[in-house]
């Protein structure tokens, strides 16, 4: 089971035990059993899904619960606690800060996703600000070099390695000095894999390691090998002296969830999870918004780091502003898919914002998820402006939806199914606090939002920002946010 349809069946077991009318001892156990049910299925380990379904239960005790307590609201409270429980190793890892020099190595078993997840981790630091090389220290295998030196390119990332030195520790110590001295702040040393767990490449992780002195040591792992995780992420983490993980081939694969919860049971903190070959498929893994995202909670700090990673400064307000209003109107949907569609990579996004699931887009099927994307945005544009920013659910009648599906060439069901959606994605956005810290509202901004909206001649007569400016002056210009 990939890990959006684990995400997706333990949201539908919740949401079948809110829809009873009573909640009692059986539609509590029926709900666990199918959440235990899909957890099995997504490899997690029975002890652990035992004890997940014993907690649970320990702390909704429906016979103890007051009368008058919302049983619903305490039932997925402790769900949400205790898959966050079986994710956390408890302990924070360290993370590189800028202005001083930082040495990463990154070690692994051969095909773990080593070499593409240093070209990833670079990247995304470079993003962040920081000045990252690569160094490759990985002699075993030949065409690593050429390997890391394509990717490296590819992401405009320098490098340094050797066609004819053999010694890991030689090439590791050269590599390290020389971007030291040329003043690279984030220095990422890739090692030698082996096909198994074995003494040689203990012994040459480390020599490299005395040579270099890493700050980090991450342990890349393959998220495919499910619970085995738990051994080889134990067998690593005792050594060399691991401080991070990172599992890759988390996209669509039946055992990721396996492989999360085991190596957390090694205690050892998981930093980012790989989600595909290209550098971009790289997410910080964090283990509250990940069990939000599973669950169609949304990560609403994630999109916003994204949106401040990705978007150019001058159309980072707007989507702020917007994602700020509250209120989940058909027109700002409409808006987010033509922001994110601008931002990709779209299914890792889409799944941020609360409401949809990762299974609106699921990896692998992006094609099929910009296709309904585009079936939503054509459908929108047959609405009218009332439609569009009504709040009113009445509004929405047989008649116009009939107009909406003639008007867009789609079925009447389809444009159904498509309100349905919108309305319970605004039921989640109902329950948000909204985002204050990122809302600057101050008069500036107010204009801004209008000048925006209204058609540019009015804007003219109106004599430009600065009459607008006037005129909202005279008319007692707010402040929002106080
Ligand atoms: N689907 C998917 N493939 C990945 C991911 N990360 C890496 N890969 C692929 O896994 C394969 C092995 O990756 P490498 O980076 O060569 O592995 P490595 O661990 O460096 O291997 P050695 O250098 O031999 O030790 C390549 O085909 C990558 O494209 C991921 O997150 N998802």
């Amino acid at each position: 089971m990939v890990l959006a349809e684990l995400g997706g069946s333990i949201a539908r077991a919740l949401a079948r035990m809110s829809n009873a009318t009573v909640v009692d001892e059986k539609v509590l156990a029926d709900c666990l059993n199918e959440i235990c049910r899909a957890l099995l299925q997504a490899d997690v380990r029975f002890d652990t899904v035992r004890d997940v379904k014993a907690n649970i239960n320990r702390i909704v005790n429906l016979d103890a619960l007051a009368a008058g307590t919302n049983k619903r609201r305490i039932i997925q409270q402790a769900v949400v606690d205790e898959l966050r429980r079986m994710l956390d190793p408890g302990k924070p890892s360290f993370t590189p800060s800028k202005g001083k020099p930082n040495v990463v190595m990154f070690v692994g078993l051969q095909g773990s996703g080593k070499t593409t997840t240093c070209t990833k981790y670079a990247d995304y630091h470079r993003r962040k600000g920081f000045n990252p090389a690569l160094v490759c220290a990985d002699t075993f295998r030949a065409g690593a070099f050429d390997q890391l030196k394509q990717n490296a390119t590819k992401a405009k990332i320098p490098f340094y390695g050797s066609y004819t030195e053999s010694d890991p520790v030689k090439i590791a110590v050269e590599g390290v000095d020389m971007f030291m001295k040329e003043k690279y702040d984030l220095i990422i040393v890739d090692t030698s894999g082996r096909h198994k767990q074995e003494a040689a490449l203990f012994e040459e992780m480390r020599q490299v390691s005395e040579a270099t002195k890493p700050d980090l040591v991450i342990f890349v792992m393959d998220g495919s090998i499910g619970q085995a995780a738990f051994d080889q992420a134990q067998a690593f983490k005792q050594s060399a002296s691991v401080g991070a993980v990172i599992v890759t081939k988390m996209d669509g694969h039946a055992k990721g969830g396996g492989a999360l919860s085991a190596v957390a049971a090694t205690k050892s903190p998981v930093i980012f999870i790989g989600t595909g070959e290209h550098i971009p498929d790289f997410e910080v893994f964090e283990v509250n918004p990940f069990v939000s995202r599973l669950l169609g909670m949304g990560d609403l700090s994630g999109l916003v780091n994204k949106i401040q990673e990705f978007m150019p400064d001058n159309q980072q307000m707007q989507i702020m502003d917007k994602l700020g209003e509250g209120t989940f109107t058909l027109r700002l949907l409409y808006e987010m898919f033509q922001n994110l569609q601008r931002i990709g990579p779209l299914g890792q996004l889409v799944s941020m914002i609360p409401g949809f699931s990762g299974q609106f887009i699921e990896k692998g099927n992006e094609k099929e998820g910009q296709a309904k994307i585009k079936r939503y945005m054509t459908m929108m544009d047959s609405m009218t402006d009332a439609e569009l920013d009504g709040t009113d659910p009445k509004l929405m009648n047989q008649s116009r939806i009939n107009r909406i599906a003639r008007g867009s060439g789609r079925r009447v069901e389809e444009v159904v199914h498509m309100l349905d959606e919108y309305k319970r994605i605004a039921k989640v956005w109902k329950k948000l606090p909204v985002l204050n810290n990122n809302r600057r509202s101050d008069m500036n901004r107010d204009i801004r939002r209008i000048s925006d909206a209204i058609p540019p001649n009015m804007l003219t007569q109106l004599g430009g920002i600065a009459g607008l400016q006037n005129m909202i002056k005279q008319m007692g210009g707010r402040d929002r946010s106080r």
